[in-house]
Order: structure tokens, then C-alpha cells, then sequence
């Protein structure tokens, strides 16, 4: 018998050593051990072990008896069966599991693998070592000396293998996908842009975005200039990284070079006809300001070119500068753009950044262009009375180079950087008041004053524009919902008395929502029947389909419930009055709309009392009426008063500039003086500390002439005679009693007209502009031109009594 060493429960050694003609591991521990020579089993085969033999020696020795398969029919089908299924398997592993591979190729000798995969039982045991079983399985597949239930128990447990190493293999596969999807994708994606780059079927995007410009270029006619700095920049793009900063600098450029409408221009119309309707359409009145416009399309009719004129709307706010902007370029079928430069003070925003830096953009006159697609647009500047002073350079002399017509063919903006032509683009500006536009731009300009509105004009106004308007604003068009004459005569009596007719819109257009909230809440309004298109247009909404509703569309359903808008070209069902409805909105009910009254009466005095006198201001808002008060405010004693003789003295108060102010001090001297001369007994100011007021308090005021009215209200209190109150007067006034001349006549006298006065004071320097005047501002007015102060006493009831 022969020695074999081992461990026990090896399940590798038990595979080898579990047959009476198995390999037999021969050990000699050492030189002088060879002598004794005797087998052991390694496994714990218990039936094959007989007893443990006590050597002299450092390890046990098991004198064991090879145990022996029971006998099999080879030819058995089920035996054969299992094994082909047991190598199927086993080859099936190999393809997943790199370690089983290197097993078995160890035993990919021819001799091997014959005396392996032939034999039923060796085949079973190699199957079952090779396994990652349990040793309870193993021991379970060695003790079995049935060899056809062997092979069964060793396929089960590399099935077991098979499906972990599948398990195993699908784990791996999943994590590896995981982590390297990303990676992946990155790789295989330059792998296609380095295929069709090879292919010359696209480059990044870049030679389309490229192709892109050269077609919008090749549709422009740009300058020879333009093209070849569009051809550099091209060239650089085109050699740029997309990933680069820079690229996207280009490509902004190009987008907005290729943005400007190089020589697209629209068709202008210059017939007179067609503007005249146009300018009707749109505007009441205003007779003097259409007729100016007609002869600058005259005067383009007959040059072919209305450019080269910068047209400038002066008036108060509301009066329709705006919009009578929107009529020319309507008239003249230009585009129209408008951009405000009230409060302005970075040259950039005309002249646009450089494009150095981040964010740089183009200023406003090429963003008008980009916008309106057309070179020849009508510009609209708004509020250029208002333009700021920054320390970022002066906005003026940028708006100088725009408007002048000597250098704007060139006109270089700092971001383009190629000269754009806006010789062709019609400037329209509009301010409140010349004095705050700069003298060389307003030098350029042709002024045309809109002065504001008499009530008459505001009326018709409000009938014919604003009223139907509103009217279609607040979804009653058609319906009989009438803003009545009289409530219209109170709003801009009692409402709206401003120069312009901007509020007085505001008000027609609350009384109309007014109107419609009525109307709905009480329910007069019913469901408009649905329209045969309504179903087709939103297949989602139920209730537009006729009855019975079908169900709703999936696509309306899910979109609703992902909280989204389901898509649907219906517009939400309307509302319709019925015929037989009508609301008449009187004055009466305007309490009721808009709150009461804002102004109770039409003027401050019915009567006005000694010591107070209506004048006329002027400001940008417009013309207004003001009035002059002055009282005593505390009498001297005689006896101080005789001893002094420039005894008493004037307060004044009513937020009054410097210049209005030295005005008051004027008028004092001038009347005390005039005292003086006409009644030398009066000792009025020696006696009395006068106080002189101007309301509004809260409104700043200034300008010199409220002089010849400080004077008469001053020499009304010392006299002790109440002015008529029908007068009204302006002018300024000199020291030695000259009257000089006012700006705002037409703003005055409208102002005078909607207080009620019957007779207007003016300086006689200004009897131009009062015979320019149309007739019906003047109408029911008497005007009296005055040259030197002696005059007014006698026209405003002070005249010294004999
Ligand atoms: N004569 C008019 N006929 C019809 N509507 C007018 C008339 N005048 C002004 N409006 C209307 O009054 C409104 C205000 O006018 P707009 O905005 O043009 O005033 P604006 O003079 O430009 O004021 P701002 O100086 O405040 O800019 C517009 O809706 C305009 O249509």
C-alpha cells in the first residue's frame, strides 16, 4: 500500500485520490523517510479509511482502503446525457469566467481531457471540484458511489456555477456601463466628428454656421467695406475652436453684421392725399401741426427724399407727440421704432460698447435697424429734453452725430466698427421744452409745438378717439355702452383740466372696465354659442365639442396632468351682450366710476378779493392759471413808520426760484414807486409788513414773468380795490415799468381759457404770436398787447379815480 499526504477535506486532492486508480501522490518527506513508502488518502473518504498508523515521524498517517464506484452501464442513455450537459456547461462557464478557463486549460492535454470527459465518474468529480460548491455539496457528489446520481448532483452544482458566473458576469457588465457611459459616449462622439470630418460630411457646426452667414451676406448689399471686414471675420471664425472664447465673439459680431439690413429699404408713399387720411384718422385737430407735415412730405415729394430734416415735437405731456410719430411713419409707409432717451447718460447706449468687452452689445440706432429690417425707418426719439449728462462720456454729441445729416451716412458705432449709412432714416424727436435740449442739437432741429388741448377739443377727442378705443380695450365693441356728452363735458371739466389728453384716456378707459365688470357681474353676459371650428381647434376641451362631449384627447389629458398648457388654438370662450341690453353713462353716474370730482369749481375765486390777481404760467406740463395773493401781514406804528422811511417790508413765500423772487422785490419797488407818483398820501408800505404768496405751495416755481401780475396784485391790496375777475395777465417787468416778452402765449391763453377769463394782459412784444393764435383759442377772449405798466391799472379796474 502506498502513502498519500494530505490534508483532510480537500475537495481538490479528493477529486484525484477518490478511486482505487487515481494518481497517486507519492511524498517522501525527506532523504532519510524514503524508506518508508506508504499511501494515504487525502479526503475523508470514511469508508476508505481504515485506522490512523503512529509513525515516529511529524505527521499523521491514515492507512486507508480505496473505496470502488458500484458498477454503471457506460452506454446508459441518462449518464450520457448528464455528461454532454455537464461539458455543454462547463464550456459555457469558460466563455464567461477567465479563472475557470485557465482550470481547464490545465487539463487540455489530449490524454487528459480523454481520460476526463469519457469517463462518467472522472467526469463528475472534475466537474464538482471545478465548481465553487459547498463542501457539504462536494462531500455530498464524493460519497456517492452511484455514478449516474453523481453526475446528476455534479451538474446541478455547476448549473449553480453557470448562473453565478452569469450573475457575476451581468453585475460587472452593469458597472462597467455605468461608470463608463459617459466616457463612452464622449470617445464615441469624437470618433463621429472625426469620421465625418474625414467623410468632408460636417465639421462641428462650424462650416454650417459659416455657410449660414456667407448665404444671409450674399441676400445683403453691403459696401464693399462691410464685405471684406465680413470676409476677415469669416476667415477667423473659421480657424477659431468653437470651445474658444473668442469664437463666440466672432460669432455674435457676424450674427449682427449680417443682422443689418444693408440696402433693403421699404417703398415710401408720398402722396398727399393718403397722408392727410392717414393723419385724420389717427388725430383730432392739432390743424396747424398736420399742415406742417404735409409740406415736409410736399417738400419729399418733390426732392424724392424726406432725410436731411430732424422734426422735433415740443409740447406738454399727452398731447399726442408720440403717436403723431406712428402717423407720419404710417403716412409715409416707413417702419416705425421708437426709443426713449430720457435719463440717458452712457454714450454706449447710442454708440454701443467696444467689443473688448463682456456682454458688448451694439447701441440703440443699430438695434432699431436689426429690428425694423428696412434703412430707411422713422426713428423716433422720445423725452431728448431729458437727456442725462454722465461721467461716461457726453450722450448729446453722440445724438449730434447721429441726427447731423453732414456725417450720419458714416455713422460708426463702436461695436460694428464699419460705417452704417443713416442718411436714409427719418429722425423724429420728441421733448416738453426746448430749454434742456442742447443748443447745437436743437440747432439741427425743426421745431413743431403742439401746445394742449382747449375743452372743446378735448371732447371731441374723447368722442371720437379715446371713447371707442377704450370701448374695444374693454371687450364692449358693438355693444350699446355709451359714454354720454355730458359726462364727458364733466370729466374734462371736473376731471381732467391738464394740457394733454393722456388722463383724461385713463378715466375713459376706467369707466369702460367699469362698464364691463358691471355687465359681467350681474350676469347680463351669456356664452357665446360655440363655432363649428372650436371642436377641430382643441380636440382636448370637452366643453367646446358639441354635445355629447367625447372623451378627451390623451395628448390634452396627460399635458394637463403634468401641469402643462394642453396645446389648443382656441381662445377661451367669449362673452356676448345681448342686443337688447344698453347702459348710458351720464355725468351723474361718474361719482360712481371714477370717484367724485377732482376740482369742484373752475377757478380758485369766483370773486377775487383785494390784493390777489390771476397770471399765467408756463411749464412743461403746459399752460395753467395761477394766482397772486398778497396780504398785510402786520402794520407798524406810526410813529416807527414816520421815522423810517423805508419802513416795511415784503415776505414771500410759495417755493419761488430765485429769479421769481427778485420779480417780487421788482414789483414791490415799481408799486411803491408808483405810489409814490400817483397817490403821494397813501403811506401804505411805510406802514405795512406785506406778505405775497403764490399757490400751489408744494409746486417749485420760477421765471420772470409773473412780474406784471405781482405788480397789479400789490398795487391792488395798497389801494384796496379787488381786480376784475375775468382778468388774467403775463409779462415780464422792468424797473422803470417796461413790459417784456413771455414764451408760451398759446399754453397761456388756453390755460386762461379753461379758467373762464375774459380779458388777457400780454406784452406787447408777443402781439405776433396773439395774432398767430387760431381763432377759436382766442374766440370770446379779448387780448390787450401792453407796452409800458401805466396801462394795466385802467384795464384791471384800478384805474385812479378823480
Ligand atoms: N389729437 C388727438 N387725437 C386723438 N388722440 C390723441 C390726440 N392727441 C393725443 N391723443 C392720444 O393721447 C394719448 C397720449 O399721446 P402720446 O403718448 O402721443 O403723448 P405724448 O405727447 O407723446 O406724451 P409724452 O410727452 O408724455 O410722451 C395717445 O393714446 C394718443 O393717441
Amino acid at each position: 500500500m502506498k502513502r498519500i499526504i494530505g490534508p483532510a477535506n480537500d475537495p481538490e486532492s479528493a477529486a484525484t485520490t477518490s478511486e482505487q486508480d487515481q494518481q497517486q501522490l507519492v511524498v517522501s518527506e525527506s532523504a532519510e523517510d524514503s524508506a518508508v513508502e506508504e499511501t494515504v488518502s487525502p479526503v475523508t473518504n470514511a469508508a476508505s479509511v481504515l485506522k490512523a498508523i503512529k509513525l515516529d515521524y511529524n505527521f499523521t498517517a491514515l492507512e486507508v482502503e480505496n473505496v470502488e464506484d458500484e458498477p454503471y452501464d457506460a452506454k446508459d442513455p441518462t449518464i450520457s446525457a448528464t455528461m454532454s450537459e455537464i461539458v455543454s456547461v462547463l464550456r459555457e462557464i469558460t466563455t464567461m469566467n477567465p479563472m475557470f478557463r485557465e482550470q481547464i486549460h490545465h487539463f487540455a492535454s489530449a490524454q487528459v481531457s480523454k481520460a476526463v470527459f469519457e469517463n462518467p465518474a472522472k467526469l463528475a468529480d472534475f466537474a464538482a471540484a471545478l465548481s465553487g460548491g459547498s463542501s457539504e455539496e462536494l462531500q455530498d457528489i464524493l460519497s456517492d458511489l452511484n455514478v449516474a446520481t453523481r453526475l446528476e448532483k455534479a451538474l446541478v452544482v455547476l448549473k449553480k456555477e453557470l448562473m453565478n458566473a452569469q450573475l457575476q458576469n451581468k453585475i460587472s457588465k452593469d458597472v462597467e456601463a455605468k461608470i463608463s457611459k459617459r466616457q463612452r459616449d464622449f470617445y464615441l462622439m469624437e470618433q463621429l466628428k472625426g469620421i465625418k470630418r474625414e467623410l468632408g460630411l460636417e465639421s462641428d457646426g462650424k462650416d454650417k454656421l459659416i455657410e449660414q452667414f456667407k448665404v444671409k451676406a450674399e441676400s445683403l448689399l453691403m459696401p464693399a467695406e462691410v464685405k471684406k471686414v465680413f470676409d476677415e471675420e469669416v476667415g477667423k471664425l473659421a480657424h477659431l475652436e468653437p470651445a474658444a472664447s473668442e469664437f463666440n465673439v466672432t460669432r455674435n459680431y457676424l450674427d449682427w453684421l449680417t443682422q443689418i439690413p444693408w440696402g433693403k429699404h421699404s417703398v415710401e408713399d408720398y402722396d398727399l392725399k393718403r397722408a392727410k387720411v392717414v393723419l385724420d384718422e389717427d388725430h383730432y385737430g392739432l390743424e396747424d401741426v398736420k399742415q406742417r407735415i404735409l409740406e415736409f412730405i410736399a417738400v419729399g415729394k418733390l426732392r424724392g427724399a424726406v432725410q436731411g430734416k430732424i422734426l422735433c415735437f415740443v409740447g406738454p405731456p399727452g398731447v399726442g407727440k408720440t403717436s403723431i410719430g406712428k402717423s407720419i411713419a404710417r403716412s409715409l409707409r416707413r417702419e416705425f421704432y421708437r426709443f426713449s432717451v430720457g435719463g440717458l447718460t452712457d454714450v454706449a447706449e447710442i454708440k454701443g460698447h467696444r467689443r473688448t468687452y463682456v456682454g458688448a452689445m451694439p447701441g440703440k440706432v443699430v438695434q432699431a435697424l436689426k429690428r425694423v429690417q428696412t434703412e430707411n425707418p422713422l426713428l423716433l426719439i422720445d423725452e431728448i429734453d431729458k437727456l442725462g449728462r454722465g461721467h461716461q462720456g457726453d450722450p448729446a454729441s453722440a445724438l449730434l452725430e447721429l441726427l447731423d445729416p453732414e456725417q450720419n451716412n458714416a455713422f460708426l458705432d463702436h461695436y460694428m466698427d464699419v460705417p452704417v449709412d443713416l442718411s436714409r432714416v427719418l429722425f423724429v424727436c420728441t421733448a416738453n421744452v426746448t430749454d434742456t435740449i442742447p443748443g447745437p442739437l436743437l440747432d439741427r432741429m425743426e421745431v413743431i409745438r403742439l401746445s394742449g388741448y382747449l375743452a372743446d377739443e378735448k371732447r371731441a377727442i374723447a368722442q371720437k378717439y379715446l371713447a371707442p378705443q377704450a370701448k374695444e380695450t374693454a371687450g364692449l365693441e358693438g355693444a350699446a355702452v355709451m359714454l354720454q356728452d355730458d359726462a364727458v363735458d364733466a370729466l374734462v371739466r371736473n376731471y381732467c383740466r391738464e394740457s394733454g389728453v393722456r388722463n383724461l384716456k385713463k378715466h375713459i378707459e376706467k369707466i369702460f372696465r367699469k362698464a364691463a365688470l358691471k355687465i359681467v357681474e350681474t350676469g347680463v353676459a351669456v356664452e357665446a354659442p360655440p363655432q363649428p371650428t372650436d371642436a377641430a381647434a382643441c380636440q382636448g376641451d370637452g366643453a367646446a365639442a358639441p354635445a355629447p362631449a367625447p372623451a378627451p384627447a390623451p395628448v390634452a389629458e396627460s399635458a394637463a396632468g403634468k401641469g402643462q398648457a394642453a396645446v389648443c388654438a382656441k381662445p377661451p370662450s367669449k362673452m356676448v351682450i345681448p342686443d337688447s341690453y344698453s347702459l348710458d353713462i351720464t355725468a351723474g353716474m361718474l361719482k360712481d366710476y371714477v370717484g367724485p370730482p377732482i376740482f369742484e369749481s373752475d377757478r380758485l375765486y369766483e370773486n377775487t378779493p383785494a390784493g390777489v390777481v390771476m397770471g399765467l404760467a408756463w411749464t412743461s406740463l403746459g399752460g395753467s392759471a395761477l394766482y397772486v395773493e398778497s396780504v398785510v401781514e402786520a402794520t407798524r406804528a406810526s410813529k416807527d413808520s414816520d421815522n423810517d422811511s423805508h419802513g416795511g417790508r415784503l415776505h414771500t413765500t410759495g417755493q419761488l426760484g430765485d429769479v421769481m423772487k427778485e420779480s417780487a422785490t421788482l414789483a414791490y419797488t415799481y408799486v411803491r414807486s408808483l405810489l409814490n407818483r400817483d397817490y403821494p398820501d397813501n403811506r401804505f408800505f411805510h406802514n405795512n409788513i406785506i406778505h405775497l404768496h403764490v399757490p400751489e405751495g408744494a409746486t417749485p416755481k420760477d421765471g420772470p414773468s409773473a412780474g406784471v401780475t405781482m405788480t397789479t396784485a400789490l398795487l391792488s391790496l395798497a389801494l384796496n380795490r379787488p381786480v376784475r375777475n375775468d382778468v388774467a395777465m403775463t409779462g415780464e417787468l422792468t424797473l422803470t415799468g417796461r413790459v417784456l416778452k413771455i414764451g408760451g402765449l398759446k399754453e397761456k391763453t388756453i390755460a386762461a381759457r379753461r379758467a373762464g377769463v375774459k380779458r388777457i394782459l400780454f406784452p406787447k412784444a408777443n402781439l405776433a404770436d396773439w395774432e398767430e393764435l387760431p381763432s377759436n383759442v382766442k374766440e370770446g377772449i379779448e387780448g390787450h398787447p401792453i407796452e409800458w405798466y401805466n396801462q394795466i391799472p385802467a384795464l384791471v379796474g384800478l384805474a385812479p379815480t378823480s
